[in-house]
């Protein structure tokens, strides 16, 4: 086992194996196991022969991330868990270490892996045994063992695992019926075992249609809420307010909010804070690109579009009556130029002309047709479809 690599909890920094500086404080919170030192080792050193891509299944791309990223993320948001130790292939190391510092995963200690499973996970474990003369990771009570390609999981999930970890015994089911891990830690560790029920949202990505299903999942996850970034001279009746309406009842299960923006843009910055990957920027009767620059520069400025591709459609509310489209299309086409640029930044930009028509059929029948369109860019974050102005 080579001596592991952690990242300071704060930092990106990877640096030598040293003490262990996540979540040290257990029993804060309301559902976080009380006084119980607890952590998780995550198996990623197989090949992913199943899934028959020359790439192993844990550094695939699931929009645009590696899966491990994925699953590491989500076992962060369990503040509880002290230390996350990540077993992979010598060959991988580098490649790990990459993911840690890109995606700014914290307090993850890396261990080499063996040839199977099991061996794997008992290097982890040995990491964590705090006997170690390099290794100067605590020991803990409790050690979760979470394949590193199972990236849906809830916190509580992990709870129940760790309070029956800590509270029963072994039964004659749990011995008919367990898993590999279980029986092997009941024929040599002298523990008590107990299998607990997982949700149907433990399963893991081990076939290339997996990869597809874990990307809908994601993407579908990251759609529910929207913000409509109002243009300062709007008022109730006017274009934002009404494409509003629509897309609620478009997208009746999404979560649709408006703002304009306050000088200083911190009602903004709340929302991406907030974590919404979804934005619509209105411009009425214009063609200029201010307010979306505006709403560009807010993104790229935090960090949000380094775990997701954000979303942001630039719509301009144009009436074709008062002159033919194609004369605007110039200013419009810098939309090309500014979607090159964000792109660099994991920021997916199109336009869309929704036509302010006087004529109210007209106007009602291209907000919705803008809303269908909205609601597509939103879903899809295709990345083909960046730059490209689209008419309602
Ligand atoms: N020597 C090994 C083999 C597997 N694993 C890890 O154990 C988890 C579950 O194993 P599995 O789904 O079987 O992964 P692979 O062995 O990569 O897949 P396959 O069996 O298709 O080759 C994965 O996160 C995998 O990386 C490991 O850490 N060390
Ligand atoms: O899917 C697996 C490998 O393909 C594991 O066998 C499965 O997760 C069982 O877990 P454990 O070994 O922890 O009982």
């Amino acid at each position: 086992m080579e001596p592991a690599v952690r990242g300071r909890r704060g930092s990106t920094e990877l640096r030598p194996l040293l003490s262990g500086e996540r979540g040290a404080q257990f029993g804060a919170s309301a559902s976080s196991p009380s006084a119980l030192a607890v952590a998780a080792v995550l198996p990623a050193g197989g090949c992913g022969e199943r899934m028959g891509v020359a790439t192993p299944k844990q550094f695939c791309r699931v929009l645009g991330r590696p899966l491990i990223s994925h699953t590491l993320q989500a076992l962060e948001r369990v503040c509880w868990i002290k230390d996350i130790v990540v077993v992979v292939t010598g060959e991988n190391m580098e490649t790990m270490k990459s993911i840690i510092q890109k995606y700014q995963h914290k307090g993850i200690s890396l261990v080499e892996a063996g040839a199977t499973r099991h061996r794997s996970i008992f290097n982890g474990l040995k990491a964590l045994a705090g006997d170690q003369a390099y290794c100067r990771l605590s020991r803990p009570e409790v050690v979760i063992i979470h394949d590193a390609v199972r990236p849906f999981f809830e916190e509580d999930d992990l709870l129940k695992v760790v309070r029956a970890a800590r509270e029963h015994g072994c039964s004659g089911y749990d011995l008919e019926f367990g898993t590999e891990c279980l029986q092997l830690a009941l024929k040599y560790c002298h523990a008590n075992a107990k299998l607990v029920e997982g949700s149907p949202d433990l399963w893991k990505v081990t076939y290339k249609r997996d990869l597809y299903a874990a990307e809908s999942i994601i993407k579908e996850r990251i759609s529910q809420k929207i913000c409509i970034v109002m243009d300062m001279k709007e008022e109730k009746e006017h274009a934002g307010y009404l494409l509003e309406t629509v897309l609620k009842n478009e997208l009746n299960h999404v979560k649709v909010t408006s703002v304009v923006p306050c000088h200083d843009g911190s009602n903004i910055q709340h929302i991406i804070l907030e974590q919404c990957y979804s934005f619509v920027c209105m411009n009425v009767m214009t063609t200029d690109f201010q307010n979306t620059q505006k709403l560009l520069g807010m993104l790229e400025e935090s960090n949000l579009s380094v775990l997701y591709p954000v979303v942001v459609v630039s719509v301009h509310f144009l009436d074709f009556e008062l002159g033919p489209l194609s004369q605007k299309m110039e200013s419009l086409m810098w939309i090309r130029k500014f979607a090159v640029e964000v792109k660099k930044r994991n920021i997916l930009l199109c336009g869309l002309i929704i036509n302010y028509s006087q004529d109210e059929q007209k106007l009602q029948e291209s907000l919705r047709q803008g809303a269908v369109i909205i609601a597509a860019l939103i879903k899809e974050r295709n990345s083909a479809l960046l730059g490209q102005l689209l008419v309602a």
